[in-house]
Parts: structure tokens; sequence; C-alpha cells
């Protein structure tokens, strides 16, 4: 720990430049999913008593592996909800976890609590996306890079003023702005104080969550350059969150792409730029803006709703969405005859299409022919509840509009596909796991797509 002689210290630590500083381990966070007066009844009318006890789960994080090597960034991706920030939370013991071990310079914080974990939290910091309301308005800056210091019973007052200045000036900012307030600063600045504030403990480890996402693009690099320039300086190693691949890219070393969850993807920078193996991780990168607005087409590839992290689904979370699922493997179908399954299983589920002949849905779907064997017969019956010619009001209970297909049958057609179909590939049944041997870098690449096994 650095003196206030040396008031910034340059992070003599223990570890060497690329040995592992964490190490997670299945780690799970899961919420209660309503936390309200009732939370945890459920009523179930079909039985006595009515109601049973039970609390839901929001399934933040689930069983996440990763390594984080002393003085890189590691970039952690996935759209909104992903659980990214629960991550985050959690590996610092912001949250508790529900499960799994993360293991820092070799302790386990997920076993540490009161005295010992308050200590370690100097090693570790955070910062956060929304300088504005990070920063309390009523403190001056000084105060404000000061006051972790201060909670750790670090230096004396004359040596952490010294050590804040010093701070201010290594972030880009005048040393004579130490009596100033946060409003007179604007968003990129805030988020120097912001640095200065984290640094002043002198951590190892600092968790940026989604710390440029509030700036304009211009000052996002200004940041970026300074927080790597500090990394250099200090042998700082960051984690990384993002949901903007262009800032992902700018500033990490390896990239983890998150999903429901779940860590998909894991590799170096330039590997998984160039290289993506996931599904998921191909369509995020596909949906990139364009430059160009008139080069319109790049986009949208990402069909569907996330599902609820309450009620994800099994084996690979990602195959609601996903244009790869596997064709499970006890009807033999031809690559021709699974894709006009899952064409008209999809069409089916979303009702993409007006209810039309039987001959037609053939036509349409299949290109006349219905696969093979056991799969066409399942096709066939589900095509029998879709179509307007193959039963009579009466066999659909006489509810269905003009065209005669109710909603009843829109949902026994899409149970069956998804049933017969869906729920039988391996992508359902089985979590994927694989580690590939990667086209570019050293490090090995892993991704959770079982197009890989
Ligand atoms: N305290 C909480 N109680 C219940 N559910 C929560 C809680 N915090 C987060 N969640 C849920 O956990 C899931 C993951 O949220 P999280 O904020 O970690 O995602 P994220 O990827 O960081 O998204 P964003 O970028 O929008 O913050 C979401 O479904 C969210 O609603």
């Amino acid at each position: 720990m650095s003196t206030p002689d040396d008031p910034i210290g340059f992070g003599e630590s223990d570890l060497a430049h690329g040995e592992t500083l964490l190490e997670v381990e299945e780690l799970t966070k899961h919420f209660p999913a309503d936390s309200g007066l009732l939370a945890g009844v459920n009523l179930e009318p079909g039985q006595f008593p009515p109601v049973s006890f039970g609390v839901d789960q929001v399934e933040a994080v689930d069983g996440v592996s990763l390594e984080i090597k002393k003085g890189e960034t590691l970039g952690l991706v996935g759209e909104s909800g992903c659980g990214k920030s629960t991550l985050g939370r959690t590996i610092l013991r912001l949250l508790d976890p529900t499960d799994g071990t993360i293991r820092f310079k070799g302790e386990d914080l997920a076993e540490l609590s009161g005295e010992e974990l308050r200590r370690k939290r100097s090693e570790i910091q955070m910062i956060f996306q929304d300088p504005q309301s990070s920063l309390d308005p009523r403190m001056k800056v000084g105060q404000i890079i000061e006051e972790p210091m201060r909670a750790h019973d670090m230096f004396d007052d004359e040596g952490r003023e010294a050590r804040a200045k010093e701070l201010l000036e290594k972030v880009g900012l005048d040393p004579r702005h130490y009596n100033r307030h946060p409003h007179a600063f604007s968003g990129g600045q805030r988020q120097r104080i912001n640095l200065a504030r984290a640094l002043s403990v002198d951590p190892d480890f600092v968790v940026c969550d989604e710390p440029v996402s509030a700036l304009d693009v211009s000052i996002q690099a200004q940041v970026m350059n300074t927080m790597e320039e500090l990394q250099a300086e200090f042998g700082l190693t960051y984690l990384f969150i993002a949901h903007d691949l262009s800032v992902i890219r700018h500033i990490s070393d390896r990239v983890a792409v998150m999903y429901l969850g779940h860590v998909v993807e894991v590799a170096e920078k330039e590997e998984l730029f160039e290289n993506p193996q996931h599904p998921y991780t191909k369509a995020l990168l596909e949906s990139i803006p364009v430059p160009d607005p008139r080069e319109s087409g790049a986009r949208g590839v990402l069909e569907g709703e996330v599902p609820s992290p309450q009620d994800p689904p099994s084996g690979c979370r990602f195959r609601t969405r996903c244009p790869r699922v596997i064709a499970p493997e006890e009807y033999e179908l031809t690559d021709e005859e699974w894709g006009h399954t899952r064409a008209f299983m999809r069409a089916v589920k979303r009702r993409t299409f007006e209810p039309m002949t039987a001959a037609d849905l053939r036509r349409e779907f299949f290109d006349g022919d219905l696969p093979r064997g056991g799969a066409g017969e399942i096709v066939d019956e589900a095509i029998g509840y879709v179509a307007t010619d193959r039963r009579t009001d009466d066999e659909r209970g006489g509810d269905g509009d003009e065209d005669g297909v109710t909603d009843d049958d829109w949902e026994r057609a899409t149970e069956l596909l998804l049933e017969s179909f869906a729920e039988r590939s391996i992508c359902a049944r089985e979590q994927p796991a694989y580690e590939l041997e990667a086209q570019h870098g050293s490090d090995p690449h892993f991704a959770a797509c079982h197009l890989h096994r």
C-alpha cells in the first residue's frame, strides 16, 4: 500500500501481469421474483388449501464461470437485462451470491463477511454509469475523492489531500478544482472524478458498469483512453460492462458475452470479433448499426423476445431465438426437412400467417413435400389444426372466426410442434459448454453452443 510520501503508489502487487486475479466459478444470483406483501404465496384454486408457499426466482445470473487476469480488461457485453450488472455487483459482494465461488487472489470472497469483507473492499472498486447521481452534489470534489480513503483509514488529512490532488491530475483534471462542487463539471469530467475516487484506495481490480454509456461518443473515447493509461500505470485490472459493442471493442483484451444469466462465449477480443462461434454473438455483431443508413438490412437479425429470467428455457437459453437450433436426432431429418419444419413451427408459434387450406400450407412451408416418417405425421397433424379445410366447426368447438381456426387450435398446433421438435433437440436437453481452438491469439475460445459438439 502507498504512503503519503508516495501518494499514488504504483500498485506493488503480489501478482505478476497475466496471472489469475479473479476466478468466478458457477456463480449464481437469484432474486425473489416479487418482494410485495403476498410474495411467495401461490393461488391454486384446484387444491385444498387453495394456496401454497414457494417463491418464484428471477435467475439473473446462473452458473457463471470466468477468469480475469492481472492487468487485463475483460469486456462483458449483452442486451439489457441479461444480468451484467448483477454479475458485477455479486463479484464485488454488493449482492450476496446465491451459490458459487468468487476467488480473488486465491481467497473466496463469497465466504467473507464483516470486517474481513470490508477490508477487502479497498482492493476492489466499482464505477457506475451515471456520474451525475453517483456524486453527492453537496460535497466538494476533494471530499468526494477522499471519502473512500477516510472509510479505510488511509493517511492523515494532509496525506489524503495530497493524494486527491495528484489523482485529479492523473485523471486529466486540474488539481486546483479540488474545492469545486461536481455540478461545475461536464459528464465526462464527472466520470473522471469518479475514477479518481475509485483509485484513491489503490485497488487492484475495478468493476466498471457502463462507465461511458451516458457520455457523447467523442467524450467516450477520451475517457476510455484515460482509463487505459491509468491501467498501465497502476497495473489495474478491469471488468468492463457495456451493451455497446464498439465500446467493448475499444477497451477490451478479452470479451465475455452474456445472454439471460449465462455466459455464452468468451474469447480474446480479435478472436471474438473476427471469429465468433455462438449464434447469439453473431447476431449481436450483425446488428451493429452500419454507419451508412442507406445500407440497411444489416440490422435486426435477432428475432423474438428475450424469455423471462423467471422461467428461462432449458438447455441453451438462446435456443428459443436461435436460427441454428439442432434437429432432434430421432427423426433423422435432412437439413432441408428440418429447415422447413423449423420455419413452420416458428410461424405457427408466432401466428405469422393467415389460416389456409392444408394443401396451401404444405406448398407454402414444405414445397409440397412433408418430411418423411414420424416427423411428417406430426407436421400433418399440426397442419390439421390450423388449416381451414380439415376440421368442421363442431370439431373445433364452434367458436372459430371466419376461417374456423380457434385460439385453441393455434395453441394445440404450437404445443404439438414444440413438444415434438424444439423440446427434443439437444439444445433443449443439455446445457452446452465447449472449449475450442482459437484462430487469433493464444487463449482458448469458450462457446456454449452444441453446434461445436
Ligand atoms: N433487486 C432485484 N430484484 C429482482 N430482480 C432483479 C433485481 N435486480 C435485477 N433483477 C433482474 O435481474 C435481471 C438482470 O438484471 P441486470 O440489471 O443485472 O441486467 P443488465 O444486463 O445489467 O441490464 P441493464 O444493462 O439494463 O442494467 C433482470 O431481469 C432484472 O429485472
